[in-house]
Parts: C-alpha cells; structure tokens; sequence
C-alpha cells in the first residue's frame, strides 16, 4: 500500500479510556477543580494522543524545519530575494537563526530538510537532503507542482517523523522557511476554508500597502482556479499542487506522521496551519493529535485555527516562522504532562477537600 494510504489508515481518534483516566486524575491532583485552566485540557489531550494515562512527559523534542522556494515570487509578493531561504538553510546549520536559539532554551534540537529549495543545499546530520524539486513553478499561471511532486513531498513528511520517531524524539515541533510561501499558505487557508482571499492574505515578512494589494490579486486568481460545486469538493492532494509549496506538502506529511505514530505535534505558525489544514482534509481526526504552539500576527492565522478547532497556546505578536512560535510554546506542553504525573493527590497528601 502507498505510504500515505498506509499512513490515514493508521489514524486513530484519540484513547477516549486515557482521556477519561486524565480527567478524573487532575480531579484528585492538589488544587481548585479547573485552577490549572488551559494546562488541564492539554494534558487530557496528551493522554488521549500517547492512549496512556499519564501521558509520557516530553524530555527529546525536535525542531523539523522544512524549506522550499516558490515560483510565485516572480509576481513580487514579497521584498526578499529567494537566496535568503539557501542562506537561511545555512544560518540554521550554524546554529545562528531565531529557531536556534529557542530550540536551545527549551532543549530541542534541530533538523533542517530542503524539501524544496531552489539553490543548491550541502546535506550532513544537521540538513537533510530530501529535495523534490528545485521551487515550485509561479501558482499564478498554473500549477505549483505536479501531483506526483506534491505526493513525493508529502511522503518525505511522513519519513522525517518516522525516522525522527524511530530515534527517540516524543515531541515534533513543525518549522518553515521559504521566502514567499505566505502567498501560498494564503491560497491553501481560502481554498480549504473558504474565506475571502482578502481576509486572510497578510504580510508575510512585511510587505508595504501596494505589494499587500498585488499579493491578494494573486492569490484570489489562483484560488478562482480551484473553485468546485459543493457536490464535488476539491481533492486536498489537487489543492496542495496548485497553490500549495513543497514545504507544505511535507509538512502535512509530517502531521499525519506523526499522528500514525501517535506522537504530539506541536504547530507553528500561519504556514504550519495552513498545512495542517490540508492534512485535515485529507484525515479530519489527524486535528486530535496536534497542539497549537501560538498565534501568529498573520492575518489568516485566526481563521486557520478556528477552522481547525484549536486554541494557541501563546499570543506574542510573533510572525517569523522557522518553528520559533513552536519552541516558545514547548516548556507549557511539558509543564502539563509533568502536572499531570507528578502532582500529589489530595489524599496522597493529606490535603481536606473542598466542603461539599
Ligand atoms: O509562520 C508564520 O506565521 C509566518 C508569518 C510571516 C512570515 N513567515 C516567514 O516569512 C517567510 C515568508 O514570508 P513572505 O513575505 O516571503 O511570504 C517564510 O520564511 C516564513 O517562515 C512566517
Ligand atoms: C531574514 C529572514 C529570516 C526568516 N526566517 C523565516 N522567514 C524569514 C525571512 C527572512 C527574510
């Protein structure tokens, strides 16, 4: 069987016993019913992802930051040239970017895979050469990607969590880079959300009044494209070759991965969610076993999260990408598996209830 097939059939809703199990213990656990608010729901959720009760604290995650180059930036919608995502790829190597430092603080490492990136990329431990195609054509003219290219991408998404899995990692943090692709992360949220191109094409790195008007022409052209009657929904794979980048079809892979292996995924940012996105599409209960690690300044962000039902953790104004959001939000994913396991109960402790 192909291995994506493979991979959606391996999904499962989460362990409603070890959801249930979590729920009655963080009753009994030494504090106010609910004081722990937003922690208590996600350590219930860990249960449910691991199917264990209490769910394994976190002690390896990881950072997969994925890069691809995109086609469309020859519309200019964005200011930066396409060699930044190479020397950014570079700068992630040394250890040097925003990601890394994070990564640092929260102890996880880092992986790089190129994906995607259109200038020649040297792999070793830290850069894997998983390269499908050197960028995506211009999604304004015509598809991004063939649909065996986007298939390709998403299954190399599919072996990083494996193979990340199989070395020990317990927490997968998603990570991007690709100069241009919140023009394509834009195209993936209207399409599979059906809100206005307006609403939720937003500024990327920056970009002035003028490049933010052109962006969304672009992007409702190439979304007009995909438009279908109800009856005869668009096939997500489509979807993701037309307007979508490679970055995003290997880290939809990524997330269904993951969840196959019933390891917690922790979202970054606007491209993480508009490829969880189409990762719902293609297995609505993949959404179960993924935590939102922030929320980005991005305009469409907030559509994206609420189509995908999830509450960010943290709200800091960020909009970087490069699993940044991601890192910041792992301490609070520990925090709640370790409250969860380690808090004494109130008859453990000795510790009067409440009077009834
Ligand atoms: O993840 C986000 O929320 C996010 C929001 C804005 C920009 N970015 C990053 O900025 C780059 C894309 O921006 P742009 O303007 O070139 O489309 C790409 O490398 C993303 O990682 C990321
Ligand atoms: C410098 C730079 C760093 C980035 N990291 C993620 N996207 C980025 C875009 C730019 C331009």
């Amino acid at each position: 069987m192909p291995l994506l097939d493979d991979t959606l059939d391996r999904i499962g809703p989460p362990d409603a016993a070890a959801q249930a199990e979590a729920r009655e213990r963080q009753a009994q656990l030494t504090k106010p019913a609910g004081s722990l608010g937003v922690l208590e729901d996600l350590s219930v959720r860990l249960a449910g992802i691991a199917g264990t009760c209490p769910p394994p604290v976190p002690a390896r995650p990881v950072v997969a930051v994925f890069a691809g180059d995109h086609g469309v930036l020859a519309q200019g919608v964005s200011p930066w040239p396409a060699e930044v995502t190479g020397s950014m790829v570079e700068n992630f190597r040394a250890g040097g970017a925003a990601v890394n430092v994070l990564a640092r603080a929260c102890g996880a490492e880092v992986v790089v895979v190129d994906v995607g990136v259109a200038t020649p990329v040297v792999a070793d431990d830290v850069v894997w050469d998983r390269n499908v195609r050197r960028g995506t054509a211009d999604l304004r003219v015509g598809p991004a990607m063939t649909r065996e290219e986007a298939l390709a991408a998403l299954e190399v998404g599919i072996g990083v969590a494996d193979e990340l899995v199989e070395r020990g990692h317990d927490l997968l943090l998603t990570g991007d880079m690709g100069i241009g692709n919140t023009t394509a992360s834009a195209c993936l949220v209207a399409t599979l959300t059906g809100a206005d191109p307006t609403v939720v094409t937003g500024r990327g790195t920056g970009v002035d009044d003028a490049t933010l008007a052109l962006k969304t022409v672009v992007v409702t052209e190439a979304v007009a494209r995909l438009r279908r009657p109800a009856a005869h929904p668009v096939d997500p794979v489509e979807v993701l070759s037309e307007v979508g980048g490679l970055e995003h079809a290997a880290l939809a892979g990524f997330l269904l991965g993951a969840a196959a292996r019933r390891v917690p995924v922790l979202l970054d940012g606007f491209i993480a969610g508009s490829a969880a996105l189409v990762a719902q599409a293609l297995c609505p209960a993949v959404v179960d076993h993924l935590v939102a690690g922030h929320r980005s300044a991005e305009f469409g962000h907030t559509a994206t999260l609420q189509h995908l039902g999830l509450r960010p953790l943290v709200d800091l104004d960020l909009r970087l990408g490069e699993g940044s959001g991601a890192a910041l939000a792992a301490p609070l994913v520990r925090s709640a598996a370790a409250l969860l396991a380690e808090m004494a109960t109130f008859d453990g402790a000795g510790v009067a209830r409440k009077d009834a």
